[in-house]
């Protein structure tokens, strides 16, 4: 696996391409834009000029994509993936979809006798940075051992879940949990506030106690201080949301708080904040700060 494509340079696929250049991998990459390659060529890697090109290249192929049209487009557009995915190639899809998006994905993939795992990710900018991503893989069991090299440069723990569609759910079902907490936090820092508690405070409460977790230590100071630099995107935690709606819908499982807190993110993406950190949702409480 020491030669590996690379399909999907944003925040995420940058990170993990960097980290698969620093252990040596041979990494052959393409962004929709393409001028974002050119800090990644800087330390190493090669561009290849569409998907299609570099599945030609490489025998597996990471995608790591904003959301089901875009993992889509990539596979079955012009120059894309199937073009050049035979017997032999690996694709693993890394992006957060939908189980039925995966699923085209892989009879696609794998009608052309090529091999195809999903294999969303926990974890955000740091831990891709650092290797210390959670995968949630699904698909072909003899991909996944053939990815672990790659696997275990990308992340702390690798999950193989069985059939295709079972990653997208597990990440799906923590997305939709991470979501409604960061709304309920947002609330508890204004109520806070505007009780006349310091929210500073509150972070250290909350720390010592039983719902401490790295997100409310790590994303609290800069909520309080009103900044947002994008690490996980507020727009794809709304997709991610919408998502985890639609599963519940197909599975009959009333989810009336975590539909509140998809209401949060749409608010804020209505106000603009689609491409702040998710934690931006707090502007929506924010917004009815002057209210009596
Ligand atoms: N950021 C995070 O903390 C985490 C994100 N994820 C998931 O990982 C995926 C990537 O996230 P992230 O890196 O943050 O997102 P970014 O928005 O930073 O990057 C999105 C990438 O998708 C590409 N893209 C978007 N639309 C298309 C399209 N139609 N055709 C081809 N390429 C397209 C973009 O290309 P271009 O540069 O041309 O716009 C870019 O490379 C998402 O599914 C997200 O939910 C999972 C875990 C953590
Ligand atoms: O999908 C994004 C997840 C972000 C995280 O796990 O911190």
């Amino acid at each position: 696996m020491e030669e590996i494509g690379f399909l999907g340079l944003g925040i995420m696929g940058k990170a993990m391409t960097m980290n698969l250049l620093r252990h040596g991998f041979k990494v052959t990459v393409w962004n929709r834009t393409l001028s974002r390659c050119d800090e990644l060529v800087e330390h190493g890697a090669t561009i290849g000029e569409t998907p299609a090109a570099v599945i030609k290249k490489c025998k597996y192929t990471i995608a790591m994509l904003s959301d089901p049209a875009a993992a889509l487009s990539v596979v079955f557009d012009q120059h894309g993936v199937l073009e050049q995915i035979c017997s032999g190639k690996g694709y693993i899809d890394m992006s957060t979809v939908d189980a039925e998006t995966s699923s085209k994905i892989s009879e696609a993939i794998t009608a052309k006798g090529g091999h195809f795992l999903e294999a969303p990710v926990s974890g955000s900018k740091k831990p891709a940075e650092d290797g210390q991503l959670v995968i949630l893989a699904a698909g072909e069991k003899a991909l996944y051992e053939a990815a672990l090299p790659a696997f275990d440069v990308l992340g702390k723990k690798s999950f193989f879940l069985g059939q295709v569609g079972n990653g997208a759910k597990m990440k799906l079902v923590v997305n939709m949990i991470m979501g409604s907490m960061m709304n309920a936090f947002s609330e508890g820092l204004m109520l806070a506030d505007k009780s006349g508690l310091n929210p500073l405070t509150l972070l250290d409460v909350l720390d010592l106690g039983a719902i401490a977790n790295p997100m409310f230590k790590m994303k609290g100071p800069s909520m309080i201080q009103s900044s947002y630099p994008p690490a996980f995107p507020l727009k794809h935690q709304q997709k991610d949301m919408r998502l985890a709606l639609a599963l519940g819908d197909e599975n009959s499982v009333p989810m009336p708080v975590a539909a509140a807190a998809n209401e949060a993110f749409k608010k804020a993406r209505s106000m603009g904040l689609g491409d702040l950190d998710f934690s931006a949702v707090h502007e929506t409480v924010q917004s009815s700060k002057g209210s009596s």
